[in-house]
């Protein structure tokens, strides 16, 4: 038995409700395969695509009809629960399939982060649509977003993406682990939430869900962390005619690749900055990147990057 942490990237997770649906059964079907091969997976996701929309839609409805604001963390905790649903069902209808007797449950979760983190002074994080650098132009004009070009797709709101530091009810997601449930926590990196004096507090910033799901698996102490996004394996030259997939990466080779800036800032590089927080120095502990749709193939070794110490 393996304990493992799968984390689901918001942005391979499709543009609509109907991509994401199609997308998260297909890939149940390679989860409720890991878990009958009698391994404890416990599942988390990314949302950025999802809150940025869902923001969108909801600061649309406030500014022309009787819709109140809904402040971005609300937005965060509201992604929680639509693709929760979506991975509740799934797993849920995979399982009956395969007469798979199992608890599924979603924890609407909260991370607690630094006020001070210096992320809220530099947005990083991209959230919501594609857009050209034109359209992108309006936007920052109109409604004061900061835009940057993402991975080569395209022109995307950030907003701040601050350290996670602490998974508020990890007590909680531990129990349900413990009584054999199937549990999905800390979706988009959990909603980032600061404590003051009148107790915790949301806060409008997207936490990075690599990064928290490097700290929900060491929390659990689980062997291996799998991040599923677009891409089968990482690569070097990425985007390039010289692009390079790479299977295994070690610790020092992904330092050395990180310091050639071969992975893009708030796409690749957090993966891989992730990965490297849940091996470094634990030999025992592996890391997958490979895409959502071939985790079969990549669990048994023919595609996806592997990183160990
Ligand atoms: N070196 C690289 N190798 C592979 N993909 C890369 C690399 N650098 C940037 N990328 C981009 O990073 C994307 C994954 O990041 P992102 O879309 O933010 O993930 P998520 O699916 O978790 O939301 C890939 O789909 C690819 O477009
Ligand atoms: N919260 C988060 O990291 O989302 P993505 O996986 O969509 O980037």
């Amino acid at each position: 038995m393996t304990k493992i942490v799968v984390a689901l990237g918001g942005n391979a997770l499709g543009k609509s409700p109907a991509e994401q649906l199609k997308l998260v059964k297909n890939t149940a079907a390679s989860l409720a395969g890991l878990i009958a091969a009698g391994n404890k997976v416990v599942i988390t996701h990314g949302n950025g695509p999802q809150v940025g929309v869902i923001n969108l839609g909801l600061d649309f409805a406030a500014e022309h009809d009787k819709t109140p604001l809904f402040p971005f963390p609300e937005c965060g905790a509201m992604s929680q629960g639509y693709i929760g649903y979506h991975l509740q069902q799934s797993l849920k209808n995979e399982f009956c399939k395969r007469k798979l007797n199992k608890k599924i449950v979603s924890v609407i979760t909260q991370t607690e982060v630094n006020a001070n983190d210096q992320a809220f002074d530099n947005p990083t994080k991209p959230v919501g649509n594609f857009y050209s650098r034109e359209e992108s132009k309006k936007i920052e004009n109109e409604k004061k977003f900061v835009f940057v070009e993402d991975a080569g797709r395209g022109y995307r709101r950030v907003v701040p993406s601050p350290l996670p530091k602490k998974i508020i009810e990890q007590d909680s997601i531990n129990d349900l682990i413990d009584t054999d449930n199937l549990v999905i926590a800390s979706g988009g990196g959990g909603v980032p939430v600061v404590k003051t004096e009148h107790g915790y507090q949301g806060v409008a910033a997207v936490i990075d869900k690599d990064m928290s799901a490097a700290l929900l698996a060491a929390n659990i102490e689980a062997e291996q962390l799998i991040i599923l996004t677009a891409v089968d394996n990482v690569s070097l030259d990425y985007g390039k005619t010289t692009e390079l997939p790479i299977n295994r990466l070690t610790v020092k080779e992904a330092k050395q690749y990180i310091s050639e800036n071969q992975f893009s800032p708030g796409s690749m590089l957090p993966k891989i900055e992730a990965c490297l927080e849940f091996v470094s120095g634990k030999k025992g502990r592996t890391a997958l990147i490979t895409s959502l749709g071939h985790l079969d193939s990549a669990i048994a070794g023919k595609i996806g990057t592997l990183i160990c110490e």
